[in-house]
């Protein structure tokens, strides 16, 4: 069995086929008509700034799927914020690129969603340990994408063994609640000591305290049971049954506190969405997140032409002409056309991605980390949450 999970194979990306039936027949109509006019395509989510930034990725990918073809392309770089206005533009024959419009949205719309979502709970608690827990809520063969994702907005690592294996970085994580099942109620100590005896130096102590009995009591007994080896409790606590979830963090600490373990990390994950982390975060060490990651709206872009055959052009509702987007000192993002003057101090966010075909950009995901992380800092992404 070549494809056993059904997805949609690389090969059929590459070949066009991953896309909608109308543009097959846009070619067949087009071809029959003999017209494959030059146009200058634009992908936008807003015409306009709207006052909430989004996180753009994807873009390695998409120049992928360009690479070869009769067009040059632009586009943010990875990890850059934007506010409305172009984030890629593809200039060529029409027919050069039309089936692969849909790739090209799928290619940006989902990762930038997940990534938007990762910098919300990475701002949430900037000197936090922050992970990506939420592979298992999405499939399988995209889990590297969430956790890339994930990493791009400046989170500290993510749990994904083959996601790691794609990405270069081991996987972490605790130790889940099955494992605690299998030793059983009332062994606790056992399950936590095992663990202690059978993985690798490298690997963080950090035991799961939710399972059987109260947070606290659990706690103290982890760290009776492995003494300064313990680096750390996870609170998974279920939604049903954490109360005040801030209180419980706090009376753990002080009870850990009290027997001299002020050493011992307090992790905390389950159901966490940016408000409640940084409601914790200055209680808690650390932060696993998942759901608020994976469930994230897809950024909802859209490709447009805007200009054929050198004239502009576009729908009701939508912006015609060559358009550009530029950064000014105060972090204020700018939509304009490409053949007017900049705007004073402005810095052109587009850059030459794709040209005749060629990928003219090299990618590096610390970097794109970097941007995401300086630009949000720049356009103060965090205080437009907190409102
Ligand atoms: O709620 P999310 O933000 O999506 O977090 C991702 C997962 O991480 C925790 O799982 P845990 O390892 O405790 O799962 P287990 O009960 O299977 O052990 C949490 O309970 C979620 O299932």
């Amino acid at each position: 069995m070549s494809n056993p999970f059904g997805t949609v194979p690389p090969d059929a990306i590459l070949a066009g086929e991953a896309t909608d039936a109308y543009f097959e027949r846009t070619r067949a109509t087009l071809e029959h008509a003999d017209k494959n006019p030059h146009v200058v395509a634009e992908v936008t989510a807003d015409q306009f700034p709207t006052g909430e930034f989004d996180v753009f990725t994807g873009v390695k990918d998409v120049a992928t799927l360009f690479e070869g073809r009769n067009v040059d392309v632009d586009a943010l770089p990875d990890g850059q914020l934007f506010d409305g206005g172009p984030v890629c533009r593809i200039e060529g024959p029409y027919l050069e690129f039309a089936a692969l419009e849909t790739a090209l949205l799928g290619f940006l719309s989902q990762p930038s969603g997940f990534a938007t979502a990762a910098l919300e709970a990475r701002v949430a608690a900037p000197d936090s340990l922050v992970l990506s827990f939420g592979a298992r809520h999405v499939h399988p063969s995209i889990a590297s994408t969430v956790e890339r994702a994930a990493l791009l907005a400046g989170l500290d690592g993510f749990s994904h063994v083959a996601a790691g294996e794609i990405l270069g970085r081991e996987a972490g994580g605790t130790m889940p609640h099955a494992l605690m099942f299998c030793f059983g109620e009332g062994n606790q100590a056992d399950a936590w000591t095992a663990f202690d005896e059978a993985v690798g130096e490298d690997v963080p102590r950090i035991a799961l305290v939710d399972t059987f009995w109260d947070e606290k009591s659990e706690s103290l007994l982890a760290a009776e049971t492995l003494g300064d080896d313990l680096d750390g409790v996870r609170i998974d606590t279920t939604g049903s049954r954490r109360g005040d979830f801030r209180h419980i963090i706090r009376e753990v600490r002080w009870e850990l506190d009290a027997r001299g373990h002020e050493d011992v990390d307090i992790f905390c994950s389950g159901g966490l969405v940016p408000e409640t982390i940084r409601n914790l975060r200055d209680v808690a060490d650390g932060f696993g997140v998942g759901s608020h990651i994976t469930g994230a709206d897809s950024v909802d872009f859209s490709l447009d032409i805007v200009e054929i055959e050198g004239e502009p052009i576009s729908k009701r509702g939508k912006l015609s002409g060559v358009k550009d987007v530029y950064r000014t000192p105060d972090g204020g993002h700018h939509v304009a056309l490409a053949d007017r003057e900049a705007p004073d101090d402005g810095e052109s966010l587009l850059e030459p991605l794709v040209r005749d075909g060629e990928v003219v950009r090299e990618f590096d995901l610390e970097t794109a980390t970097d941007r995401c992380l300086t630009d949000a800092a720049a356009v103060d992404f965090g205080s437009t949450l907190e409102e």
